[in-house]
């Protein structure tokens, strides 16, 4: 990537302002040992209403002593850090297209607008399996597998190895934001039976015109939840939901980034809310993140739980179908269009 392609300019309104730091307001940032011990003890009930309150003001936070093992983290960073070094033509040897949708890119739209950045994607199931059209009558299902790369050799076991630990995370949080919502430990569970969740390897290289580009630009996830490895480097900004100013997620040495995707929204009947994040590049210093996005199968119908639902606070959106909206996204991605992307709000009962 060289001089800025007008592909990747954002219109002024979207464009990030170098001077606004904005670091004196931090997302919180939860400790999370006290869920690998005694499932009813006090400080569990403690950790359970600061998840509660950290997803009802910020729909992000941070967590500490997670349990993912330093050294699988590691492998998996070195891992990307190699893969994405290797030359373009190595690289393409496992682009991604229309059909095996998971791979190599350096050529995503966020919003119609091209973000600064390259990315390998794996899923977390091998192999996934997903609508075959997009059709709402048409049933039928087809797998997506991975595409591995040669070089570097160990990539493969250290994102295989690198997605048990996401997992395991992710159901922990999931579990901790139910009893935080009221609901039983496992309620959540059985939607990750065939989860179609993927792990992205995000780079973003240095970019000559940082305040015109984006290494991602605004939006919400889409999926369940979120878990976020950031470098040192930093440039995730989050948007804050008191005031809507744009907040930089400082980077924690070992730390993850958690966010509610836009199914905790629907789930829980918006108690819970998405929130627009984006990523600023910087013209010095590349930088390299990883998120897992957690997400249910294919067949799941998302609609607000019947618990958190009532006469009083009925119903805010029809039910959908997941793996027909993560498709349509999907395809969405790769072309240019002229119309906004599916979302959530396209469901909403008003
Ligand atoms: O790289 C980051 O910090 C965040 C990336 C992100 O928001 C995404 O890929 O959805
Ligand atoms: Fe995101």
């Amino acid at each position: 990537m060289g001089e800025v392609d007008p592909a990747f300019i954002q219109d002024p309104e979207h464009r990030p302002k170098p001077t606004m730091t904005h670091e004196a307001q931090d997302i919180p940032l939860i400790d999370l040992s006290a869920a690998a011990h005694d499932i009813n003890s006090d400080s569990l009930s403690a950790l359970v209403s600061d998840i509660g309150k950290a997803c009802k003001q910020w729909g992000f936070f941070q967590v500490i002593n997670h349990g993912v093992p330093e050294e699988r983290r590691r492998r998996m960073e070195t891992a990307a850090r190699e893969f994405f070094g290797r030359s373009a033509e190595e690289k393409r040897k496992v682009k991604r297209d229309a059909v095996k949708v998971l791979g190599y890119y350096d050529a995503e739209n966020t919003k119609n607008v091209r973000d600064w950045k390259e990315v390998f994607d794996f899923s977390v199931e091998e192999p996934t399996f997903v609508p075959k059209s997009l059709d709402a009558d048409d049933e039928d299902v087809i797998q997506w597998k991975n595409q591995w790369p040669h070089y570097p050799p160990y990539l493969r076991e250290a994102c295989e190895e690198y997605a048990e630990e996401m997992v395991k995370l992710g159901l922990k949080i999931m579990e901790l934001i139910g009893l935080s919502l009221g609901l039983a430990p496992k309620r959540f569970e059985h939607f990750f039976k065939d989860q179609t969740s993927f792990i992205r390897l995000n780079h973003y290289p240095p970019c000559p015109s940082p305040d015109l580009a984006l290494g991602v630009g605004r939006h919400k996830d889409a999926g369940v939840l979120t878990i976020l490895a950031q470098d040192h480097v930093g440039g995730l900004q989050v948007k804050q939901k008191s005031d809507g100013q744009w907040v930089r997620v400082r980077p924690i040495p070992d730390a993850y980034i958690i966010n509610v995707g836009d199914i905790i929204q629907v789930w829980s009947n918006e108690a819970y809310e998405s929130v627009e994040h984006r990523v600023m590049v910087n013209s010095e210093k590349e930088r390299f993140s990883i998120p897992f996005f957690m997400n249910p199968s294919h067949y799941t119908m998302v609609e607000p739980l019947q618990e958190l639902t009532s006469h009083q606070n009925p119903p805010k959106y029809k039910p959908y179908n997941w793996g027909k909206f993560f498709v349509t996204r999907k395809r969405s991605n790769f072309i240019k269009l002229d119309v906004e992307n599916i979302q959530i709000h396209h469901f909403k009962i008003n």
